[in-house]
């Protein structure tokens, strides 16, 4: 991978001491009576800039339901969710949208793009829909960063899935957005392809200042991050910085089959 030019973070000045997301008492209750299931219950979480978080914990324990509602994709039942300091419950469903478009990026398991478009056109998708005119130097450095300058004018049927996730990830990027939101991101990748992805969002983060939330299933990818959140039971649980992937699987092992936390050693 090609190393990126140093390029001024994506940080805005005024934007310093407030977290580029976060969360307070965040609660989504699905279903009424028998079918009721709590999936997130009273969470409060921080995500600063130029941080790298991961979201692990057993299947059902509320981590898609959590970005969703970080993301501006699913509302809360109750509790308040920040994007910089923009309140998602302030916005009706235009401002909601614009709010996604413009200072999100997505990444999914999917990859999500557009078979007769090039790679090219494929990242600056977002940008043209907006009708804003891509800042060059930072599109370039992307471009670099994901190392895909050569198949730029590729559609995605003409790409490995590697190939295909990353231009997805560097159309999260395009715009400098104010968080990045990546849903198992690897999911659909073998080993080589998901770990050039995964040093693609840390390079991101490290070198380009973003900030970048990943849910993921696997301690290696987990391992990429700067910290990493454990939930269970729609709550969060434990908190890991410099994870290892080592540790990351042993601190799920402490998860039983139900998904429930139970004491180790
Ligand atoms: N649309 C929905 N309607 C009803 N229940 C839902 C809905 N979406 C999620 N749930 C429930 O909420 C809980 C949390 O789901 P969520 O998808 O957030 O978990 P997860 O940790 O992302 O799981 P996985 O690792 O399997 O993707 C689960 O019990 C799930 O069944």
């Amino acid at each position: 991978m090609t190393p990126v030019q140093q390029t001024s973070p994506a940080v805005p000045a005024t934007a310093a001491g407030t977290p580029a997301a976060r969360g307070r008492a965040l609660t989504k209750v699905y279903g009424r009576g028998d079918t009721r299931v709590t999936a997130l219950d009273a969470v409060d979480v921080d995500f600063r800039h130029g941080e790298f978080t991961a979201i692990m914990g057993p299947s059902g324990s509320g981590k898609s339901t959590l970005m969703h509602c970080m993301a501006g994709l699913d509302s809360l039942t109750s509790g308040s969710a920040w994007i910089g300091d923009t309140e998602l419950s302030a916005l009706d469903d235009r401002g909601l949208t614009r709010l996604r478009r413009d200072r999100i990026g997505f990444v999914f398991q999917a990859f999500n793009l557009l078979p007769t478009l090039t790679a090219l056109e494929n990242i600056t998708l977002p940008m043209d829909i907006a009708g804003r005119t891509p800042d060059a130097a930072w599109l370039d450095s992307v471009v670099d960063a994901v190392g895909l300058r050569s198949r730029l004018g590729h559609r995605p049927a003409e790409l490995s899935g590697g190939q295909q996730q990353r231009v997805a990830c560097a159309r999260a990027l395009a715009g400098r957005p104010q968080v990045v939101f990546a849903d198992e991101p690897t999911g659909n990748l073998d080993s080589r392809s998901g770990a050039s992805v995964l040093s693609f969002l840390r390079t991101s983060v490290r070198e380009m200042g973003q900030t970048v939330v990943m849910v993921t299933h696997d301690p290696a990818a987990a391992s990429y991050a700067d910290r990493v959140l454990f939930l269970a039971d729609g709550r969060i649980v434990d908190e890991m910085a410099a994870p290892t992937a080592e540790r990351v699987l042993d601190r799920m092992k402490a998860f039983d089959a139900a998904g429930r936390i139970v004491e180790v050693g």
